[in-house]
């Protein structure tokens, strides 16, 4: 796992956005995994950026979506498919087509999540999955004691996870949804380079644990130590409780620039 310490969140966005644009540029239809909440904004920002200067072409690019509520209405504002529209999809000039997602309001539930990781595989995979991390340290979706084997599934909510979306849903916890449609963590250490950016003080325990602590459904953000090639990106604030941060810089700091992240 690389850990990499960034200034602040718009530092961290622009070297994802960099890393993002490196992929493209080798390969143009790239599937990317893209993750909600207001983390990976600026990363968003700073890949629009450089679509609209030209300097990145997205063209081709897919996008696919992490996770999703369950039962929200059809074009719900805060549906993630309508966040991923907004924040990602349009912002690069893409259209519907080239998106994917779990359907939250099937009526099978359990069928449209097989679908999906059916339709990830028939994709070619994802390339590069963006995550954020929950304060109880989830990805995606998977709340603590997640199987590190699991695939796209339905999760219940923890209410800390509830609480901590509510301000999406008019500081209201009773619109926030209990139910959830999420890539299992199995299904998210198939992308080939699994990317997670944690910004503030808050996340500096789920970080600190998801990297030094040991693997443990318990911190299901942890799974990501068993993949070849997790990058875990962190500001000054969530990099507050790592005991390594100093050999993390140190390490970065050496790395031949022709890597890349
Ligand atoms: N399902 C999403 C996660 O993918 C995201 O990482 C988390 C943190 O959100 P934020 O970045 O707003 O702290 O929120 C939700 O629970």
């Amino acid at each position: 796992m690389e850990v990499v310490i960034v200034p602040d969140a718009t530092a961290g966005g622009e070297l994802i956005a960099e890393a993002i644009a490196a992929l493209l540029d080798r390969k143009p239809d790239a599937l990317l995994g893209v993750a909600t909440g207001s983390t990976p904004l600026p990363i968003y920002r700073a890949l629009a950026a450089k679509v609209a200067s030209g300097a990145v072409d997205a063209s081709r690019a897919r996008i696919c979506q992490l996770d999703e509520y369950v039962g929200l209405p059809a074009g719900h504002p805060e549906s993630y498919r309508s966040v991923v529209l907004r924040e990602v999809v349009e912002p690069l000039g893409l259209s519907e087509a080239s998106f994917m997602g779990p359907d939250g309001s099937a009526e099978d539930v359990q069928a449209a999540c097989e679908a999906y990781d059916k339709a990830l595989a028939e994709a070619g995979g994802v390339d590069l999955q963006l995550l954020g991390i929950g304060t109880d340290g989830h990805i995606g979706f998977n709340e603590p004691c997640s199987s590190l084997a699991s695939r796209t599934r339905i999760k219940t909510l923890t209410e800390q996870t509830r609480v901590d979306n509510a301000r999406f849903f008019d500081d209201d916890i009773e619109q926030v949804p209990h139910h959830v449609i999420t890539q299992g963590i199995g299904t998210i250490l198939d992308a080939r380079h699994p990317i997670l950016l944690a910004t503030g003080e808050g996340k500096a325990e789920a970080v600190a644990q998801t990297v030094e602590g040991p693997v443990a459904s318990i911190v299901p953000a942890s799974a990501l130590q068993l993949h070849p090639h997790a990058t875990v990106v962190v500001d000054e604030a969530a990099a507050s409780k790592l005991k390594l941060a100093d050999y993390f810089r140190a390490t970065y700091a050496a790395k031949p620039a022709w890597q890349g992240l």
